[in-house]
């Protein structure tokens, strides 16, 4: 990395590649962090805060923020997990990168319990949450379960000979298939998370941007639900849309009203469903691209 950070600058450690990137590189700019990111390199100078963003691994991203060279970032859940020892505060969930870290085995095998897996050998990029899984099954069964560090492509691992099953990440379980592999159990849920060094200071911009990144997060968990309604149902309808807060009810010159209010994206076809049974016409579903509360 380039030694041009201004040394009053906070620091944003970003994923540098892989799963994470486009979504933490989507989510920055629809928090308004503006920044322009020469190819190859891994430093970039925001336009309009005193913040220089950093591209790193996501699994070395908690410990450049424990040990202070980083103020504030994004990697998963389960990369600060498997870094357990690491002070980092837990800033907020993001709600992508979502997936989950299994115990898998070869589909031939046909293995039913993990105990079976109890002293066998186990390849991974986890070994400290892998460790800490099989820790009570060895002492419990009176084994040592072997377990391998591998940085990536897991999955290969029992192909290849090299394990008895692998603890990797789950996700669509695409990857898992391809290699004849299948769940024996779930260890950890996991999403991206942001993370920030807790005695940063740069507590103003870190600050700033919990605001900002909640309020993209938020935008993108809602939708603004508005319909025009009767009187007579307004209570009914307002029910169904009670909003974060309230609903925005607006008096219309026909008598009847229009009402706004936010909707969970998850719960929107089964609302406008309700809202059309009960009476509500004119329903419209309005994406949001900021917010905040
Ligand atoms: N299939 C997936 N679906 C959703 N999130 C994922 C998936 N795979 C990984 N992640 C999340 O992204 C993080 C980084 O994983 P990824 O496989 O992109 O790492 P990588 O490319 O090896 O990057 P690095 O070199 O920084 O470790 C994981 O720790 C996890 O939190
Ligand atoms: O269930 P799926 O949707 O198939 O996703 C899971 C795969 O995604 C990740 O790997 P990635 O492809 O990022 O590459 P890596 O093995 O080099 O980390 C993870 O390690 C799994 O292998």
């Amino acid at each position: 990395m380039e030694s041009t950070i201004p040394a009053d600058h906070c620091k944003f450690a970003v994923p540098k590649k892989g799963r994470l990137y486009d979504q933490v590189t989507d989510m920055l700019k629809g928090a308004g962090v503006q920044y322009h990111r020469e190819p190859r390199l891994d430093i970039a100078l925001c336009k309009d805060l005193a913040m220089t963003m950093v591209f790193l691994p996501a699994s070395d991203i908690p410990k450049y923020i424990a040990e202070g060279n980083v103020d504030i970032g994004v990697t998963g859940i389960d990369i600060v997990e498997e870094n357990g020892d690491l002070e980092v505060q837990r800033v907020m969930d993001l709600g992508f990168g979502k997936c989950r870290l299994c115990v898998q085995a070869p589909v031939v095998k046909g293995v039913k319990d993990v105990r079976e897996l109890a002293g066998k050998r186990i390849v991974t990029s986890f070994p400290n949450l892998t460790k800490k899984f099989f820790d009570p099954l060895d002492e419990e069964l009176g084994v040592k379960t072997s377990i391998r560090f591998v940085s990536g492509s897991v999955e290969a691992a029992c192909g290849l000979g090299l394990a008895d099953a692998v603890v990797d990440l789950v996700e669509t379980g695409t990857t898992m298939k391809a290699a004849g592999l299948e769940i024996v159990q779930s260890i950890l849920t996991t999403e991206a998370i942001l993370i920030a060094n807790p005695q940063s200071t740069h507590k103003n911009i870190v600050d700033l941007l919990k605001h900002r990144i909640e309020g993209y997060i938020t935008s993108k968990k809602f939708v603004m639900v508005s319909y025009n309604c009767s009187p007579e149902i307004l209570a009914k309808v307002t029910e169904i849309t009670p909003g974060k807060r309230a609903p925005t009810i607006t008096q219309l010159t026909d008598g009847g009203h229009a009402v706004s209010s936010l909707v969970k994206k998850a719960d929107v076809a089964k609302v406008m469903d309700e809202l059309h049974l009960a009476g509500a016409r004119d329903i419209l579903v309005l994406e949001l691209s900021n917010s905040r509360m």
